[in-house]
């Protein structure tokens, strides 16, 4: 296993009764980059995110993270692997009835034996690190906007200072200024913090200003991981719907001229 790869996913397949929803999926990620992961609805997006953070046991295949398979690993080397992974799920998956501040400090306090006031201190720096303003910290889930409840479940997924991040659609829900903020928030973190970001999305935008590289999902596989431009002339007819339409013509003409900070960041950047 190349060094730059840090996560391995052969031969993956994944089962729920009769259905097959993975069958054979190979997929790198690979170190620094943000990788998106894009697909029709119920191709398989957010079981494969489930399958590599160990939330769900694969039916077949294997998911090496730093070249270790992660499907039969002792607890410890389990909770190694998890300290070193962040999620942020859909809908922030916050505890309503716990503060922002909070949520932040549960996954400090569960892995660490720090004194109180320093979890504290790690868990407002987590907060302010994703724009949230200083009062967001007392405030409960149901008293934040939906863009608020987005980045405290960034600073959560962000708590255990994790070398990879998984968002599963973070911009989703969001209007195009909170979501094209969001993204440049993602970017700046991964530059800031050395991140490798395992980013699942319905975004074109996102795909267009933030990918390194789009692996597609279709048909129980990944039918091409690289970078944007080649992915948008791949034969699949997913594929060209998806990138030959309207809003795909939108996203490639709002395309930013990448940051050379972000093409420091990951040598394969050339989109
Ligand atoms: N726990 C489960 N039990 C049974 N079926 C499941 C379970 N989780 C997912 N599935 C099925 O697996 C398929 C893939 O689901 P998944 O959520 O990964 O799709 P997705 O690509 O993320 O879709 P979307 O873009 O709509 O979020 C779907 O048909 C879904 O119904």
């Amino acid at each position: 296993m190349s060094p730059d790869v840090l996560i391995e996913v052969r031969g993956l397949r994944s089962v729920f009764g009769t259905q097959v929803v993975h069958d054979a999926l190979d997929l790198d990620v690979r170190r620094g980059e943000i990788l998106g992961v894009i697909g029709g609805s119920g191709a398989g997006k957010s079981v494969l995110l489930r399958s590599i953070v160990g939330l769900k046991d694969p039916d077949g295949g294997s998911v090496r993270f730093l070249g270790k398979d992660t499907t039969h690993l002792r607890a410890e080397d389990r909770r190694a692997i998890d300290r070193r992974i962040g999620v942020m799920f859909q809908d922030g998956a916050l505890f309503s009835s716990l503060t922002v501040l909070e949520n932040v400090e549960l996954p400090l306090i569960e892995s660490h034996h720090l004194p109180p006031d320093l979890v504290k201190d790690i868990a407002l720096l987590k907060i302010a690190l994703t724009g949230l303003p200083p009062d967001a910290a007392a405030k409960y889930p149901a008293q934040l906007s939906g863009g608020m409840r987005k980045r405290a479940g960034l600073a959560r997924a962000l708590a255990l200072d994790p070398e990879i991040l998984f968002l599963d659609e973070p911009t989703s829900g969001l209007d195009p200024v909170g979501a094209a903020a969001f993204d440049e928030l993602i970017s700046t973190l991964r530059n800031a913090l050395n991140l490798t970001v395992f980013l699942v999305t319905h975004d074109l935008d996102s795909l267009y200003s933030i990918c390194d590289r789009v692996a597609v999902l279709s048909d129980r596989h990944v039918v091409v991981a690289d970078r944007v431009g080649a992915v948008e002339n791949h034969p699949d007819p997913w594929i060209q719907a998806c990138f030959r339409g309207p809003r795909a013509r939108g996203a490639r003409a709002h395309r930013p001229v990448p940051p050379t900070a972000t093409a420091g960041a990951f040598d394969g950047n050339s989109r």
